[in-house]
């Protein structure tokens, strides 16, 4: 399959705001927990061991798409592999998430932040040019975390709700929070590169928890950061995504920073998001808990958003966020067939 196959893919199409036969599909963690399969393989392996596992990473990024038939692959990773990758101290706690043994929170702590470089990450370069050649026309989208969901986790210590001690860092120490973040942008800047160089075909930078911010703290504070890393790695061809849960309020803002497809979440209808983002393409918004609705439910809400989604430039198919764990893996196909036979045009 060539490389031309790919950039006529109804995903890469769509991003591009083109027409497509058909609206082009796939899941925020399909890779995942939701699917026995991948249970099954990683069953003795730590979460981290297996994203440092070329031939894991090619067997859990290529389940979904075997099983459910989507137009698109995600790189089976997590946001703090780079993290680990430059020797920060963090490991993914199984319920929990990522949790770090030394917090970050003064310039000592940032400076002993480094660069990554591709030597870093032998693993990534060789399991991506390993789908690129077992996907053929299917798209391959890498993925980094944006520098605030990135040092919300260094600032915390591990998941948070209300992100206070990471505020507290942004408005009482505006030195510090603007070099951590300028090192968490130039970290996440190199990885997406290193999966671009490799022959990732799009790149979605997940700012997932930048809804907690206020449109003028987003501003201030995290535009800037994220804009370093989405003009890092603007290529022409190669689509950039921008995503974030509950940021209604700073899709227009999320757009600018450098995003050709802002994701939304399921809170806000793509005719609305459309009006937010100009000429941009928009990624979502199917709420994940409908996947346990009724059949008919279900097919009532994608026929909905399929429906919204005629207001935006181009449209991909997606969850408001990543699938649940608990999720049926037969529910994700049906949604699959219905998004493919509602939109064919
Ligand atoms: C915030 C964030 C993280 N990681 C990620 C984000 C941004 C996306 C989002 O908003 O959901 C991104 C991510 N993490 C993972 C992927 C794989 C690709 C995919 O299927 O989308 C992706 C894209 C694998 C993973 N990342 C994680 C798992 C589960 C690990 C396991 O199987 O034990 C997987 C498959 C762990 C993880 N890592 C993180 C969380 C919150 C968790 C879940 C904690 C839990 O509930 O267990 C941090």
């Amino acid at each position: 399959m060539t490389t031309e196959d790919v950039s006529q893919s109804p995903f890469l199409r769509a991003c591009r705001g083109e027409e497509t036969p058909r609206t082009p599909v796939w899941f925020m963690r399909q890779a995942g927990r939701s699917l026995p399969e991948y249970r099954a393989l990683r069953a003795d392996t730590p979460m981290l061991t297996a994203c440092r596992t070329p031939d894991m990473i090619r067997e859990i990024t290529m389940q979904p798409v075997r099983r459910h038939g989507v137009d698109a692959a995600i790189f089976f990773s997590d946001i703090v592999v780079p993290l680990a990758a430059v020797g920060v101290d963090v490991d993914i706690v199984a319920g929990t998430g990522p949790v770090v043994g030394q917090p970050i929170r003064d310039m000592a702590g940032v400076e002993a932040l480094r660069d990554l470089t591709p030597e870093d990450v032998p693993y990534i370069t060789e399991a991506v040019g390993m789908l690129r050649e077992e996907l053929g026309a299917t798209p391959l989208i890498g993925f980094a975390g944006a520098p605030f969901t990135l040092a919300s986790y260094l600032v915390e210590g591990g998941p948070s709700r209300t992100y206070a001690k990471t505020k507290a860092l942004m408005h009482g120490a505006p030195d510090v929070w603007h070099a951590l973040c300028g090192r968490l942008a130039g970290i996440t800047a190199s990885f997406l590169k290193v999966q671009i160089d490799a022959g990732a075909n799009a790149v979605q930078l997940f700012d997932s928890w930048a809804g907690a911010l206020s449109a003028a703290d987003y501003g201030m504070f995290v535009a800037p950061h994220s804009a370093a890393v989405l003009s890092a790695v603007a290529r022409p061809g190669v689509p950039r995504i921008h995503f974030g849960v509950g940021a209604g309020h700073l899709l227009a803002a999320m757009g600018e920073v450098g995003a050709d497809v802002v994701g939304v979440d399921w809170r806000i209808p793509l005719t609305e998001a459309a009006g937010l983002v100009g000429d941009r393409a928009l990624q979502g918004n199917l709420d994940p808990t409908t996947l346990f609705a009724p059949e008919d439910v279900l097919a009532h809400e994608v026929r909905r958003v399929l429906a919204e989604g005629k207001a935006a430039k181009g449209h991909i198919f997606n969850l408001g966020h990543g699938v649940l764990p608990e999720t049926d893996a037969d529910a994700l196909t049906k949604t699959v067939e219905y998004v493919h036979r509602f939109s064919a045009r």
